[in-house]
């Protein structure tokens, strides 16, 4: 983010705090402009890399089997409120002609969707078409179960509800793959 960008940041949070009865100049918040832009700046980083590229592929002798990478945290912001929704992304796929993906890759792949505005559908479907494109596996599984602060602390009030996405691709969109991957999760 430029530091055009980040002025402008600063100059609507200023009049967002006007708007709802604050002192924007009162001591504790002068700051808090400038460190909603750099926090800004950081959970939406994002929109700011067209394309996800930092990532390795390694070839392995003929693993075929099922790779599952889960309980991998994630931290996103929803597009309708630009509240938090935030949980656990659980990804699986099934590697073609042996070629694999450097394991850490998979969780900077769930931060890269994570941080822009989405919803939790697109975040999922993303993760595959990424994974698609990066990998060309066989087949691709995503689950995805999430809270979401526009649910728990405004509007409706649902503490503590989770909400489950799923996206299951070639191979692995298959009941008894569906069945292997749901049982490894639990
Ligand atoms: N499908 C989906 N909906 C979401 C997600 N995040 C938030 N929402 C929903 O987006 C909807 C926006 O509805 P609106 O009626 O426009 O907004 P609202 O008046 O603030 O709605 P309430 O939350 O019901 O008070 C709400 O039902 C939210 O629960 C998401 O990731 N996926
Ligand atoms: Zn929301």
């Amino acid at each position: 983010m430029n530091d055009e960008q980040k002025q402008q940041i600063i100059t609507a949070v200023q009049q967002i705090l006007l708007a709802v009865g604050e002192d924007p100049d009162r001591p504790g918040l002068v700051e808090t402009p400038e460190r909603v832009a750099r926090m800004y700046a950081e959970v939406f980083s994002s929109l700011q890399e067209p394309e996800f590229t930092n990532y390795k592929l390694f070839q392995t002798d003929s693993h075929a089997e099922m790779v599952l990478v889960k309980d991998i945290p994630f931290y996103s912001m929803c597009e309708h409120h630009l509240l938090p929704f935030f949980g656990t992304a659980h990804i699986a796929y099934l590697p073609t002609d042996g070629q694999i993906i450097g394991l850490s890759k998979i969780a900077r792949l769930v931060d890269y969707v994570a941080h822009k505005p989405n919803v939790q559908e697109r975040l999922t479907s993303q993760l595959v078409d990424e994974l698609q494109r990066i990998l060309q596996p066989k087949g691709i599984a995503v689950e995805l179960e999430a809270r979401h602060m526009c649910m728990e602390m405004r509007g409706i009030q649902k503490t503590g509800s989770q909400t489950v996405t799923t996206r299951f691709t070639g191979d692995l969109n298959d009941p008894v793959r569906i069945a292997e991957f749901e049982r490894r999760l639990r």
